[in-house]
């Protein structure tokens, strides 16, 4: 049979299912933008680029909304200063509206812009799951010339995980012992539970020879970095999606359903501090994520 020639009702099912997953690829965007996974610009220029896109067919109330820190009130407000009616969809915005739109969200919503001058010292930090851990491992292995800092941990050590070469397992007091004594750059307690920390003599070593280092850590030791050395280069990891955090998360089968759920949440509050670090990469795919953030490295 060919398609004219369906019944009306196979037609109609068919549009209904298309209708539930246009709405579903709809909502999963919005997620995106209010987890700050991408930015309203990112969702914005997609629209313009194929308004036949989900990001496309959202209307603008919609995507205002989706935006933290705007209710209703404010997205009937700002529609109307940018003179939008609440039924335009983003693909089918005027010329004009869609400057002013933009121009309204960069100056509201800045996107970080890269700082010069900065130094070999690399902090790589970003969600739980995200795959910091595996961009790491990659970069070790395709470019040993970059030096993986090894961290202090008081987590006990997972089967097949080396001293010295995953981590330096110590107990509280050794622990307590090299934060009195200085000997840890930046130290935090991550996920409640354990605490780490970046070893300094290593490090320095490291950039006094002219090498580059990178740190693998959270975003309370990434602060600390930044502290201590406003020239370090802080990188930001992002996942391609939220959903796609959640199934990371979930995949890698290491934590159960409320373990899972509290760094999820603590994944919001690190999304929501990304505007705080020098440069920003996707994790899409894992040779390609590797290799920008060795570029930004050298
Ligand atoms: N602040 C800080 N965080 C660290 C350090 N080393 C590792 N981390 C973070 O601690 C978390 C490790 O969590 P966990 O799942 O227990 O161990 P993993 O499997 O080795 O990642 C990750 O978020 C790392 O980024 C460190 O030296 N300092
Ligand atoms: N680019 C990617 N595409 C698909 N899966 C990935 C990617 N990067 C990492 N993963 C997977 O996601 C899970 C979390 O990665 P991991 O490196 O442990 O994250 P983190 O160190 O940020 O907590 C792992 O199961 C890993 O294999």
């Amino acid at each position: 049979m060919t398609e004219a020639r369906r019944p009306p009702e196979v037609d109609r099912a068919a549009a209904s299912r298309r209708a539930v997953a246009a709405r579903r690829e709809r909502a999963a965007l919005k997620r995106d933008v209010t987890t700050r996974v991408i930015t309203p610009q990112e969702l914005l220029r997609r629209a313009l680029a194929d308004p036949e896109s989900p990001a496309g067919a959202m209307r603008v109330p919609e995507f205002l909304t989706a935006i933290p820190a705007i209710g209703e009130g404010k997205r009937d407000r700002i529609l109307a200063d940018l003179a939008i009616s609440p039924v335009k969809r983003l693909g089918g915005l005027g010329a004009r509206q869609r400057r002013d739109l933009m121009e309204f969200l960069d100056r509201r919503w800045p996107e970080p812009q890269p700082r010069a001058g900065r130094s070999r010292l690399v902090v790589l930090a970003g969600p739980t799951a995200v795959g910091k851990g595996t961009v790491a491992a990659y970069i070790k292995e395709h470019h040993p010339e970059i030096r993986l800092s090894v961290s202090a941990t008081t987590r006990p050590p997972r089967p097949g995980e080396v001293e010295g070469e995953h981590y330096y397992f110590v107990d509280d007091a050794e622990f307590d012992r090299l934060v009195s004594t200085g000997a840890l750059l930046e130290h935090a307690t991550v996920h409640n539970r354990y605490r780490y920390g970046t070893p300094r003599g290593p490090l320095e070593k490291v950039l006094a020879e002219g090498g580059t280092a990178l740190l693998e850590i959270d975003l309370q030791g990434a602060r600390q970095v930044r502290a201590a050395d406003p020239t370090a280069t802080l990188v930001f990891l992002l996942p391609p999606s939220w959903d796609e955090l959640v199934d990371r998360l979930v995949g890698r089968g290491t934590e159960d359903a409320e373990e899972r759920a509290r760094r999820l949440r603590t994944a919001r509050a690190e999304l929501a501090a990304q505007n705080e670090f020098d440069y920003r990469v996707v994790n899409d795919d894992v040779a390609t994520a590797a290799e920008e953030v060795v570029a930004l490295a050298r």
